[in-house]
């Protein structure tokens, strides 16, 4: 019999049992089976090992992967925040392939995945954990999401997975400046005092490997990990939201020590707790910038907005909006929190701010 004929069977099992004290043991011993058949399902075949990402097109303003163990209750997620069903279930490996959902928030876009659950030894390729991360890589943020029930450990080892194949999360990239030379030995200033790292530290850990020749200038007080960071660069530094699900089997008092974590959200999805809050936190560590556009005596678009990054200019919303949209720019309006009175009179330096309304002025076209 092969894997899919033998999960068929241990469902129709599962429907067929009634759900009672005495079988409670015998539901969970079926669900282990299950979980454990699906896992093999999502096995890589041993011929290709690459992974590779699933094909999913990346589409609207910013993209958020949803990474946690399995029945964590991503799919029940995305089911509540988007108008897209994924199969949820209370079996483990439920979701096998990338599904991708979109919420609307006031004019933006936002591609949420989800994902397969990943296991400890993601990393190293147990289940579809290397196709799970390669998503995540490709990805604005992170939503790692956990069970509030056993928060913490889960916590610490997706931490660790992602850790192992160098996706940082919620931090900047080290401030060192490095540059490999053809000669010359290594030349290594440090516009500080360290306190982490040294002269001598630095250069066995560049002999490891194999650096014998290079500039570096440290710029900010680096440990000795983060040096590695800076020397091997291909790391990923990505924005997470930590979202404590199922926090209706918890006390209150663990509620709240959970929501009081930093970059932490709690939520119910199953009851529908928090979700337009979750919302919110998602696009709030986005750290993007919804700018609406208006006519001369119209009212503005609101159901549209122009998504820039923060500190971006009004060159940057001319850019999205029309690629010779700036070379025409005469001036525009603003209205908002950026503007010093509104209606402000700016240039294309001009540096926006989330809900600004922007109404921009063209040169008098010459000669027509
Ligand atoms: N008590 C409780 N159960 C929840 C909650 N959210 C989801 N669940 C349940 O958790 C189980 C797993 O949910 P899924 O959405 O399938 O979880 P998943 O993370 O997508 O699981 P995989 O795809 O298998 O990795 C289901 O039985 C859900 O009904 C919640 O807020 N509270
Ligand atoms: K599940
Ligand atoms: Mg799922």
């Amino acid at each position: 019999m092969g894997i899919a004929e033998r999960i068929a069977e241990i469902e129709a099992e599962m429907a067929r049992t009634q759900k009672n004290k005495a079988t409670e043991g015998h539901i969970g011993l079926l669900k282990a089976r299950l979980a454990r058949l699906r896992l093999q399902l999502l096995e890589p075949p041993k011929s290709s090992g690459k992974g590779e990402g699933f094909d999913v097109m990346k589409s609207g303003d910013a993209r958020v992967a949803m990474i946690g163990f399995p029945s964590v209750g991503k799919s029940t997620l995305l089911g509540k925040v988007t108008p897209t069903q994924s199969a949820a279930a209370a079996y483990e490996f439920t979701t096998l392939t990338c599904i991708p959902g979109k919420i609307k928030y006031d004019g933006a876009d936002i591609q949420l995945l989800d994902l397969p659950g990943i296991i400890e030894g993601a990393a190293q390729g147990r289940g579809r954990g290397r196709q799970v991360i390669a998503v995540a890589r490709t990805a604005d943020m992170v939503l790692m999401v956990l069970d509030a029930t056993k928060a913490d450990v889960q916590r610490a080892k997706l931490e660790a997975e992602l850790e192992a194949v160098g996706i940082r999360l919620n931090r900047q990239p080290p401030n060192v400046y490095f540059k490999p030379k053809q000669g010359g030995g290594i030349s290594f200033t440090a516009t500080l005092r360290l306190t982490h790292l040294n002269a001598r530290m630095a250069q066995l850990i560049l002999h490891e490997y194999k650096i014998f020749n290079a500039e570096i200038i440290v710029r900010e007080d680096v440990t000795p990990d983060e040096f590695i960071d800076a020397i091997v660069g291909q790391r990923k530094y990505l924005k997470c939201l930590y979202c404590f699900n199922k926090i209706d089997q918890i006390s209150i008092e663990e509620v709240d020590r959970l929501a009081r974590q930093p970059n932490s959200v709690v939520v119910s999805c199953d009851q529908g707790f928090n979700m337009d809050y979750l919302v919110e936190r998602i696009w709030k560590t986005l750290d993007l910038s919804r700018i609406y556009t208006k006519r001369r005596s119209e009212a503005p678009d609101l159901s549209e907005a122009v998504i820039v990054r923060r500190g971006a200019t009004i060159e940057h919303v001319c850019h999205r909006i029309h690629r010779s949209l700036a070379e025409q720019f005469n001036y525009a309006m603003i209205w908002g929190t950026s503007a010093k009175h509104t209606p402000q009179i700016v240039g294309l330096n001009h540096v926006v701010e989330d809900e600004d309304v922007v109404m921009i002025v063209k040169k008098a076209a010459v000669g027509g």
